[in-house]
């Protein structure tokens, strides 16, 4: 298939260079197994000669998977290649990476080489190489900042040597789209055997370049993507291989590309990778953060929940997410509203919607985050039409006095308009309150006998519910409310109370 980009995954290797990442062998096996599920092409599983824990690690990966070719990073010298082959040589499946800076800062500031000996180190280790894998990738590090003739060069005498794979990485994410085009036209037209071999790029995000600079050098004829799951790596990571899975199937019209990527995978070996990494997905990274299929502004809710493609080119389920969904918050409109209270099985007319919705934003701007349980209370607290109130709260202060007694001031709005005020003065907020609306709507023979408050969703800004119950003429009358001001809520369920006695005798509602 000549349209076929070949995935290359180093999240075993440049992503355990993520600072603080260590993944045992287990848990490398466990990433590879998810990674062959993906459909991962190569899995490069490590470093062999970085530890006799990773030599084992790469071993138990390639022994592991079947589909995926295994490969090891290893240094242009003779240990680093026979730790390789010691660790994977004996399978299959198995290949090898060899790597050497190219770039004048390295080659004279790290390496201490000439072009020479770098020239030398390459074939030679590619050569000897060659005795024991048929698969052999070569990378000449910090291409991106090496002289295009000396990539050229370089590339000539691997390939002479038995590379097969030819990958030209930016290193430290320097490069331009335009730049990397040009590195491998460049070397496609000056390197003789240039044909015979699989370009690939290794993209590092630090300009946060790693995905256009990766699709970008596709289209001059590169074949083979090298990334990081989640886009971990060594500093800011590599390319974030779903995301460039993401955007070949998604544009494919453009760019014509098939990888061996199972979509639906891509949720779960994400979770995976955050996981075991302990590197957490940012909500708002593309593909698979937590917000990427989330919608919170009113217009694009109610565009969603017309027609799903107005606000998302990639389904979730497409990725492996269970659904898209609808955030609710202050900038929700009535269309979300209605929708989420279908989906919790109510139904509420357009009049009903109205006067909930207004509630709902006074809510919404004093709450962070707004819970199907706040929803469902705004629907409950919707007074009945046959019920008369003929006492409504207005507000209330508050002063604090010595020894701990608050003395409260508080405005009751009567059915006819008038306003009543109250005094009261009590041991704490809402004994105060509660004596101040004593004072306002006195009702004889009447005793606050329970009170009791529960918080309706979660967080510290949650909505109180509070209960009372209220002994008037000996019989039991409840009273209930909610709101963000637990002191408002205790307020409103006891006028409540209040209403409910009136509303039995009409002494009292004519106080
Ligand atoms: C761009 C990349 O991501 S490259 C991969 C980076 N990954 C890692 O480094 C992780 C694994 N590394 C390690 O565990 C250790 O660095 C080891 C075991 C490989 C080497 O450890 P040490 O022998 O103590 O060397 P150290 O790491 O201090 O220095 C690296 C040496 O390798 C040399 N070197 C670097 N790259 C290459 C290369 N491609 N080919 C040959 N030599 C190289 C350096 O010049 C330096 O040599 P020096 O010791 O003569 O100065
Ligand atoms: C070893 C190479 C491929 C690398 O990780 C890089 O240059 O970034
Ligand atoms: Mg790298």
């Amino acid at each position: 298939m000549n349209n076929r980009i070949y995935l290359f995954d180093t999240t075993l290797r440049d992503g355990e260079q993520t600072p603080g990442v260590n993944l045992n062998q287990d848990e490398k096996v466990e990433i590879a197994l998810r990674l062959e599920k993906l459909g991962i092409d190569i899995i490069e599983a490590g470093f062999a000669a970085a530890s006799p824990g990773d030599a084992a690690a790469v071993r138990a990966v390639a022994k592991a998977v079947t589909k995926p070719l295994v490969v090891s990073l290893a240094r242009t010298n003779k240990e680093d290649i026979d730790a390789v082959i010691n660790a994977i040589g004996d399978f299959d499946n198995t290949g090898i990476h060899i790597f050497i800076a190219t770039s004048p800062i390295h080659r004279e500031r790290k390496l201490g080489m000439t072009k020479e000996q770098v020239l030398e180190k390459a074939a030679e280790s590619v050569a000897y190489a060659a005795k024991h894998f048929s698969h052999i990738e070569f990378s000449c590090e910090d291409a991106t900042r090496t002289e295009l003739e000396f990539l050229s060069e370089v590339a000539e005498k691997v390939i002479e040597a038995g590379a097969t794979v030819l990958n030209f990485p930016d290193t430290v994410g320097y490069t331009t789209p335009t730049e990397y085009i040009k590195l491998f036209e460049y070397v496609k037209a000056n390197t003789p055997g240039i044909e015979k071999v699989r370009l690939s790029c290794h993209c590092h995000d630090d300009l946060g370049l790693a995905l256009i600079n990766s699709i970008s050098s596709i289209g001059a004829g590169v074949t083979q993507v090298e990334g990081c799951i989640n886009g971990i790596g060594e500093r800011a990571g590599n390319v974030a291989l779903e995301e460039v899975a993401a955007l070949l199937e998604t544009r494919k019209d453009y760019y014509g590309k098939e990888t061996g990527i199972n979509l639906v995978e891509i949720a779960r070996t994400s979770k995976l990778v955050s996981r075991l990494t302990g590197i957490a997905i940012p909500p708002n990274k593309a593909v698979v953060g937590g917000n990427a299929y989330s919608h919170s502004s009113g217009i694009h809710q109610d565009g969603v929940i017309k027609d799903k493609s107005t606000y998302e080119i990639l389904k979730p389920e497409t990725i492996g997410f269970t659904e898209t969904k609808l955030v609710m918050g202050k900038l929700s409109g009535r269309n979300a509203l209605k929708k989420r209270f279908e989906k919790l099985g109510y139904t509420v007319g357009d009049e009903q919607l109205k006067e909930i919705f207004s509630k709902y934003k006074n809510l919404a701007d004093r709450k962070k985050e707004i819970f199907d349980e706040d929803i469902i209370a705004l629907l409950e607290t919707q007074p009945s039409k046959d019920q008369s109130y003929i006492y409504n709260f207005k507000d209330f202060s508050l002063h604090i006095l010595p020894d701990n007694q608050y003395r409260a001031f508080v405005n009751i709005v009567h059915q006819d308009g008038s306003v009543i005020e109250g005094i009261g003065e009590g041991n704490g907020p809402i004994d105060a309150i509660y004596k101040g609306i004593d004072t306002a709507i006195s009702i004889p023979d009447t005793e606050l006998i329970d009170y009791k408050i529960n918080s309706i969703s979660k967080g510290k800004d949650s909505i109180g519910e509070v209960f009372v119950k209220v002994r008037s003429k000996g019989s039991l009358y409840q009273g209930r409310a909610i709101n963000v001001d637990i002191i408002v809520a205790s307020a409103d369920a006891y006028i409540d109370a209040i209403n409910r006695i009136s509303a039995h005798s009409e002494d009292y509602s004519t106080i």
